[in-house]
């Protein structure tokens, strides 16, 4: 129901103003009969109210609605008609893999969704000591921004490249653009999957990416993001880690789980499981910190000797000139 009235338009309507039903179907292009009997049973199941003959959302709504939700809301009904449901758990269960890209109508609401997301973790990512002395961060399928921007803003020094898809870049571009940082934060289009991290950084990134991929391709991105940096540079993983914080998953890390479920990668390692696959790649877990606020954890980590046969060269140019 709260899908079908975001579709109407009706719920960033009525997060402005209390509105008639005959406003109502007006705005929505329907039927007034079917427009009431609609904002009735919408009443009944506790997501609008109604004083007189004038609708208002409930108060619960109307905060997540003004508070920017929507973005997220309509990612979550696209990824329940996409994969998110018993078919796709069934088809993942039995070796699916979704890819992990979001459909391009919704490329937008995930960037908004990720810049929302970025004003509530990125000031704890911000915070460890680490980043005082780099100079050049990859923010690998940086998203919007959000975090390099916040990082770039704290640091002075720190330059920052974000890589993503192109579709995703364009709001990337916007962000940055608002943030006054255009010059000192690069975006590149990368593939996720397959492009090696280029040559230049001394940290990375990877915020919300891992839970994309499965283990062999979460394997195979970290062993790149080793390749590409120096021995002891730092890489800093922010994600849902059940297991991180004391007790019983939360609630979001439980709905998450769900997601990875569907997903096809399979997500859920907690905090050892995560470091066993980094130090698999030559990349050395030094803490984990959970946020509460987000019910995420940061996992900072920094490059190690590497594999054997693996050059730990600066920046992982020379390996990558040798293997041309
Ligand atoms: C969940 S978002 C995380 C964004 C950001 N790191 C953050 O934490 O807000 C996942 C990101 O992966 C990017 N992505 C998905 N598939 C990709 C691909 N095949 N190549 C490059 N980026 C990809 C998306 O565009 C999106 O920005």
């Amino acid at each position: 129901m709260i899908e079908a009235a975001d579709e109407l338009g009706l719920l960033t309507e009525l997060a402005r103003e209390p509105l008639t039903p005959t406003e109502i179907a007006d705005r929505a292009k329907i039927d007034r009969t079917m427009a009431y009997n609609f904002l009735t049973v919408l009443v009944w199941n506790g997501i609008l109210t109604r004083n007189g003959d004038h609708f208002a959302l409930d108060e619960a709504l109307h905060t997540e609605v003004t508070s920017g939700a929507l973005p997220l809301l309509r990612i979550e009904g696209w990824a329940t008609r996409d994969h998110l449901n018993g078919t796709g758990i069934v088809a993942a269960l039995r070796g699916h893999r979704r890819p992990p890209e979001i459909d391009d109508r919704y490329v937008g609401a995930l960037a908004e969704a990720m810049l929302r997301g970025a004003r509530a973790s990125a000031p704890h990512l911000a915070r460890l000591p680490l980043w005082r002395d780099r100079a050049h961060l990859a923010d690998l399928a940086g998203g919007s921004g959000g975090y390099a921007i916040l990082l770039c803003r704290m640091y002075p020094r720190l330059r920052a490249t974000v890589y993503d898809r192109r579709e995703m870049l364009e709001h990337t571009a916007r962000a940055v653009a608002d943030a006054g940082l255009d010059d000192r934060i690069a975006l590149e289009p990368w593939e996720l999957r397959g492009d090696p991290v280029p040559a230049g950084h001394d940290c990375a990134l990877l915020s919300h990416v891992l839970h994309l991929l499965d283990a062999s391709a979460r394997a195979e991105l970290l062993g790149r993001v080793r390749a590409a940096l120096a021995e002891g540079d730092p890489v800093v993983v922010h994600d849902f880690l059940p297991g991180t914080a004391a007790g019983a998953p939360s609630p979001e890390e439980a709905a998450s789980a769900i997601d990875w479920l569907a997903n096809g990668s399979g997500f859920l390692p907690g905090p050892d499981e995560l470091g066993a696959e980094m130090a698999t790649a030559g990349i050395s877990v030094r803490g984990v910190t959970p946020i509460a606020a987000t019910r995420t954890a940061v996992v900072s980590a920094a490059c190690t000797l590497g594999l054997p046969g693996r050059h730990s060269s600066p920046s992982g140019s020379a390996e990558r000139k040798a293997r041309r």
